[in-house]
């Protein structure tokens, strides 16, 4: 069965937050402190399964476990085995990869096929400042082990921002020229509404990325995209490599959208830059969850809208600064 929204875009992509915890504290984002348990109501392993279930009645041919960060989460290897129960071939996290080492292997026998990592600097002080803490060695450590797994491609993430990491923009980019790594510069996004002034001042657009890239290197060679996946892809002529950019606020990528997220409180967001959010906490204890929870997939996926609806919002508080 194949689940198409208002728009026609064919929803077959979920993203799954599994915990709202995070063991790093980067200055764009606001998780949980990792010290804490798992708040009420947080999807369990058993939730994790209906709900994949569900999604996979629906046609659901992949799943990003993300967070907070995925790996607090203990029964990570739980949920990851229980979407390749389902028959789920594309799993997938996102992490900051401090804690990647020890747990890899565990994962990779549960199921995991690929990840990416968050890495905004190759600079260890630059990095640590970010993150408020990080070490960027374990971010080395949790590429190697993924290479030596064979878990791949691997996908580095950097959200650039003015005034602290624009600098490492072209010691970033060289990482794919000699390794298959697949370097993203995301577009820094504001989610509260705090200080606007102070987001215009961070904000850097990726066009302003990628033409500091070619003064470096010369013009990058455009690569075929993958219409719902959220980056544009280049190649540095003659990297192993990729660059690419994900600019959701100056170029948003909503036509092709593929998404849909399910929170670590379950709350069913049909975007992910929108205020609509459905609360489906009733659907996991109803007498039959897996027929509640198609159900509300399907309210939520008619609800999707044509394009996130707070993007307005964010281009406005950025465009003064960079001239549209
Ligand atoms: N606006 C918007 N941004 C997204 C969406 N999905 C991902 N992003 C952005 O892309 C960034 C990187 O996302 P990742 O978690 O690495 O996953 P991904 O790039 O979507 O996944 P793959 O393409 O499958 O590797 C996120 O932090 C967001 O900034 C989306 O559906 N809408
Ligand atoms: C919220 S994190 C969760 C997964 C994991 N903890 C990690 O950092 O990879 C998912 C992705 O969102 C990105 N992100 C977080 N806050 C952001 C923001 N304000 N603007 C753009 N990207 C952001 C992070 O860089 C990361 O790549
Ligand atoms: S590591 Fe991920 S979840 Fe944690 S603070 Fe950074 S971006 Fe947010
Ligand atoms: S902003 Fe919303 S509609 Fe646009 S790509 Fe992201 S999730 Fe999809």
């Amino acid at each position: 069965m194949k689940l198409l929204d208002n728009y026609g875009r064919l929803i077959k992509d979920l993203r799954l937050s599994v915990t709202p915890r995070c063991n790093l504290h980067c200055l764009y984002c606001h998780p949980l402190g990792w010290e804490m348990t798992e708040p009420p109501g947080t999807v369990t392993v058993e939730d994790v399964r209906n709900f994949l279930g569900a999604m996979r009645l629906l046609g659901l041919e992949s799943v990003r476990f993300t967070g907070g960060e995925p790996l607090v989460r203990k029964e990570l290897p739980e949920m990851v085995a229980a979407a390749r129960g389902l028959g789920i071939e594309d799993i997938a996290i996102t992490t900051n990869g401090m804690l990647f080492k020890r747990k890899a292997k565990e994962l990779k026998d549960a199921g995991l096929r690929r990840m990416n990592l968050s890495m905004d600097s190759v600079t260890p002080e630059v990095f640590r400042t970010m993150t408020r803490g990080g070490d960027v060695r374990r971010v080395w450590e949790a590429i190697e082990t993924a290479f030596e797994l064979g878990l791949g491609p691997v996908k580095l993430n950097a959200v650039m921002i003015r005034g602290m990491n624009e600098g490492e923009v072209i010691p970033l980019a060289s990482l794919s020229l000699d390794k298959p790594l697949h370097v993203r510069f995301l577009e820094y996004m504001h989610l509260d509404n705090s200080n606007p002034e102070l987001y215009r001042q961070r904000f850097i657009a990726g066009r302003e990325t990628k033409a500091v890239i070619e003064r470096h290197f010369g013009p990058l060679e455009k690569l075929e995209d993958d219409p719902s996946a959220p980056a544009r892809l280049y190649r540095i002529p003659g990297a192993v490599g990729t660059v690419g950019f994900i600019n959701p606020v100056m170029e948003p990528f909503c036509s092709n959208c593929s998404r849909l997220r399910l929170t670590s409180d379950k709350k069913l967001r049909p975007c992910l830059l929108t205020d609509l959010e459905m609360d489906i906490a009733w659907a996991f204890e109803a007498p039959n969850p897996l027929e509640a929870l198609v159900d509300a997939i399907l309210i939520a996926t008619d609800r999707k809208p044509a394009f996130g609806n707070t993007l307005p919002t964010l281009r406005e508080r950025v465009m003064v600064g960079i001239g549209g």
